[in-house]
């Protein structure tokens, strides 16, 4: 029996028939993606110790050699991936295997070979993990501002937007599942919006470290080499100059503490999400919104009547497993045996598909909403079913009076109680119980104009908070 394995077929579902929704992400952080930020970290390193003369007296590179090293990882593509990879065959290491093809290339130069002094420069002073957690504060802020948060942002806009088009659209309310004081859509979709604001702020704000001090974080090497150099200002000046903030105390190890720290806004993030989710099912599940478009042709394969909302329930799986990989990456990656064990390198090789579960559920959740047209009459025809929602405003207005000193006004929460308790009133009993509940003059009025519909407070003002409205 032929094997399958033999056809290239992706194991996991993001490089099989999800892949198109993350290709944008495998530049950032595939295997390929790493190990081009990984020659770019060395020919960098090169560069600074050569234009510095970190080392007294050691040679220079032109400008032209210095292009033409930076063109390494910039060209990085398929032949390079597998001479890498024959290299690695052999080392039984990733980064020193790097460090090969590095002396390789540089090596080929015009006016350069095997036996050229700057080629020991390579890698000099570096333990792997200095190139490594470089390269992963690069790969991931990459991914993070040119892939992620674009998309987070523009389902964002999608969700304002509707929020202020349905601002004024009464809701009945459902709290524990039961009719509740009416809200309106569009401030149900601005608490999401305002949700979700504040945690792709704090991804916006968050910090990306880096750390290039040696095996143990001492230094030890390159004193040993160059007793006279400053090499903590070396180092804070070379990952600087990556963009980087400089993590000055670490082991061999840079801590990882701001990678937790973002897989935790990450996951808070897609929980929300995850929100907006289950209630939007909820929503097309009474009617509220009905799905017209980009279902596809067939909804249930037995049941033709059926549309489903398919988009909102692989968001809502794909959320998961993002968080699950998120949880157990923050979790994790905050520990390390002594100076360093190797559990981060192993870990780390999911970050791409941490984050790329989520980008396929933000894609989804895009998709599912573009779908989707409110029905206003179905939101209007449960509120109409619901008067008793208005024993609470009226409650209260009795309450104030009392508390001014008007007679008659005791205990309004048990006579409403009696009047709305498990059983349903309309707009006639409801009236007539304003009538004879002796209110001042203007109260009763207000009262008696008051309907589900329009007991909805000051929830379209809210939406403005997120929703700028709209002038002129
Ligand atoms: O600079 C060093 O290498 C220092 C060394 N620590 C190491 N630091 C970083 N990488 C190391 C280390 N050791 C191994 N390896 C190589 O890491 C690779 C692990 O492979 P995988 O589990 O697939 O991520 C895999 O390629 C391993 O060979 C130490 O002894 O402290």
């Amino acid at each position: 029996m032929p094997s399958l394995a033999d056809a290239q077929v992706a194991l996991g579902a993001l490089d099989g028939r999800y892949r198109s929704a993350v290709a944008p992400l495998v530049d950032h952080l595939s295997e390929p993606a790493l190990n081009r930020e990984r020659l770019r970290v060395e020919v960098e390193w090169l560069i600074y110790l050569t234009r510095h003369q970190v080392i007294p007296g050691c040679g220079t590179l032109t400008a032209d050699e210095q292009s033409a090293l930076r063109a390494i990882p910039a060209r990085f593509g398929p032949d390079d991936i597998a001479e890498l990879a024959a290299i690695e065959a052999e080392t039984h290491h990733d980064v020193k295997a790097v460090e090969y093809l590095l002396k390789r290339r540089f090596a080929a130069l015009p006016g350069r070979s095997e036996d050229d002094p700057l080629t020991e420069l390579i890698h000099f002073g570096a333990t792997s993990e200095d190139v490594n957690n470089v390269s992963y504060a690069l790969m991931i802020r990459g991914a993070i501002t040119q892939v992620w948060l674009p998309a987070a942002r523009a389902l964002l806009a999608q969700v304002e937007a509707m929020a202020g088009a349905l601002r004024a659209v009464p809701l009945l309310a459902h709290t524990h599942g039961q009719p509740a004081t009416p809200t309106t859509m569009g401030k149900e979709l601005a608490v999401l919006t305002w949700r979700l604001g504040r945690q792709l702020g704090r991804i916006e704000r968050a910090e990306y470290l880096g750390k290039f001090n040696g095996a143990t974080g001492t230094y030890g090497a390159h004193l040993a080499a160059v007793p006279d150099a400053d090499w903590q200002r070396i180092s804070a000046e070379f990952v600087g100059s990556l963009g980087l903030t400089w993590n000055p105390l670490t082991t061999q190890i840079e801590s990882h503490d701001w990678q937790a720290e973002l897989y935790a806004d990450l996951a808070r993030f897609n929980r929300i999400l995850h929100n907006l989710c289950t209630d939007v099912w909820t929503y097309i599940s009474l009617g509220y919104f009905a799905q017209v478009r980009g279902q596809g042709t067939i909804g249930s394969s037995t049941m033709p009547h059926k549309v489903n909302p398919i988009r909102f329930e692989n968001a809502e799986a794909n959320l998961e497993v993002s968080n699950a990989l998120l949880d157990v990456l923050a979790a994790t990656l905050v520990t390390s045996r002594l100076q360093r064990d190797l559990t981060d390198s192993s870990m780390q090789r999911n970050v791409g598909t941490a984050i790329g579960h989520s980008l396929l559920a933000l894609d989804n959740v895009a998709r599912g909403l573009s779908g989707l047209d409110a029905d206003p009459g179905a939101m209007a025809a449960d509120l109409d079913a619901n008067w008793e929602v208005l024993a609470e405003p009226i409650q209260s207005a009795m309450r104030a009076l009392a508390a001014q000193g008007v007679p008659g006004m005791a205990n309004p929460y048990e006579r409403l109680k009696e009047l709305t308790r498990g059983r349903r009133i309309g707009a006639t009993e409801l009236r007539e119980f304003i009538e004879g509940l002796g209110l001042p003059a203007d109260v009763a009025a207000r009262l008696t104009t008051l309907t589900p519909q329009t007991y909805v407070g000051l929830a379209p003002q809210l939406v403005d908070r997120v929703v700028p409205p709209t002038t002129g």
